[in-house]
């Protein structure tokens, strides 16, 4: 029986996939095999000697120790466009807000006074000060062209803006889903020049981290409308908090709350809702949860960002799997082999995969897998992990 932690509200459609012969809940961390997380903090959080993998029922990883897990041998799954389209719509909405002033037009309009006189002339007299900008025509920057930066820049082309992109390492797959009337922007610097609306669609690494400085905001235009729906660090909002106060820009829109800009007046915060959708956090936690058990019960990697990609046949009768992480060293698989020749076991079939500094093996077997093997492989000096997938 697998044992499971859950840090934060996971679909149920996800968690249905857990089969109760197999898996089961723990509320106690450090007895947990695998760990469910959206977006709680783990970087303090003691993980025990037992985990084999965490699960991201979402993008982001910046919530995760992914090093450290690297170092033990830990597998960190997220779920790669899962919610794009979730987030995509409210940057639409978020965009539209904005350039409208529907946010503090919406909040007039409830504190209208119907006691106080004609309603209709209160509405007459009060609404020219929402009076805002369409965004067709406008020139949209989009800093990041992944699986969300790619869909909201071929909406906003559906929605006759002139849309222009940055990203110096888009993947093959998602340039190929750009529509092609986008600008591509070699600099940063020039993007920023360029648009009326920014939008920010890069992960927080520590390359991204401050991102938008105070040299680069300064280079926004005056009224510009500024998105962030990928985390606050990467924006130097002590910097755009000067720019925001002297009405500068019209408008920060960010799913980042932020205790010195929350009550500035043209500043919209959400709280990080851009994922929080029914159909995003159903297909998020399906397709982690998906990923998750096929490394438990077969050794398959996909999705993972610290392991390489291994997709493999289900174990046949009689066979035993053992899965080894370990550095990606010359002489490792020599040890281990030796390891399992020195109790006889002989190799069915096996498999050895590469990522960076990482190296991931299977082993069928067709004998059983004990402990005493197991902590055998795990004192090999350059084995980070070993463990039986079942
Ligand atoms: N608000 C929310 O609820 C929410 C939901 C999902 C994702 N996010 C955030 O959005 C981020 C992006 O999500 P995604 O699904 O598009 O991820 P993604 O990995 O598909 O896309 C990220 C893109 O950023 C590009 N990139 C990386 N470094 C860059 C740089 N220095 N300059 C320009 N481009 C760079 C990559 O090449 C990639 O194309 C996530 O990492 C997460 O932080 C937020
Ligand atoms: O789980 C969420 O609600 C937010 C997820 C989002 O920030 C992500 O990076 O995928």
């Amino acid at each position: 029986m697998k044992k499971i932690r859950v840090l934060n509200q996971i679909s149920q459609k996800g968690l249905a996939l857990l089969d109760e012969q197999s898996y089961r809940l723990t509320e106690q961390t450090e007895e947990a095999e695998a760990i469910l997380v959206r977006s709680a903090d783990m970087h303090a959080l003691d993980m025990g000697s037992h985990l084999q993998a965490v699960a991201r029922a979402g993008v982001g990883v910046n919530n995760i120790p992914v090093s450290r897990l690297s170092e033990a041998g830990v597998a960190v799954f997220n779920a790669p466009g899962a919610n794009a389209n979730a987030v995509k719509e409210l940057v639409i909405a978020a965009m539209l807000m904005a350039a409208r002033n529907l946010y503090t037009a919406a909040d007039y309009a409830k504190n209208l006074d119907p006691a106080a006189g004609d309603l209709a002339a209160q509405v007459e007299s009060g609404k020219k000060r929402f009076s805002g900008f369409e965004l067709a025509g406008r020139k949209l920057g989009v800093i990041g062209l992944g699986a969300i930066g790619v869909k909201v820049a071929n909406a906003a082309i559906g929605m006759g803006m002139e849309v222009y992109g940055y990203d110096p390492v888009i993947s093959v797959h998602h340039a190929w889903h750009l529509n092609s009337a986008v600008h591509q922007c070699e600099r940063l610097e020039s993007l920023l020049q360029a648009c009326d609306v920014v939008t920010i669609h890069v992960p927080l690494l520590d390359s991204t981290r401050g991102m938008l400085n105070a040299s680069r905001l300064a280079l926004l235009t005056k009224g510009a409308i500024l998105l962030n729906f990928s985390r606050g660090e990467i924006v130097d909002e002590q910097a755009l908090k000067t720019h925001l106060n002297n009405h500068y820009l019209h408008a920060y829109v960010s799913d980042f709350p932020n205790a010195e800009l929350l009550s500035l007046p043209n500043v919209l915060s959400f709280p990080h809702l851009g994922a929080s959708t029914l159909e995003a956090e159903e297909l998020s936690a399906i397709q982690v949860i998906r990923n998750l058990k096929s490394y438990l019960e077969q050794g398959s990697v996909q999705n993972s960002v610290n392991l390489p990609d291994v997709s493999i046949e289900p174990k046949g009768d009689g066979i035993r799997r053992l899965a080894i992480v370990n550095r990606n060293q010359a002489g490792i698989l020599a040890e281990i082999t030796e390891t399992l020749g020195r109790r006889e076991l002989n190799i069915e079939d096996m498999l050895n995969k590469s990522r960076g500094e990482i190296a991931y093996t299977l082993i069928d077997l067709r004998a059983d897998i004990d402990e005493s093997l197991l902590d055998a492989l795990r004192t090999l000096p350059n084995v980070l992990s070993a463990r039986e997938c079942r």
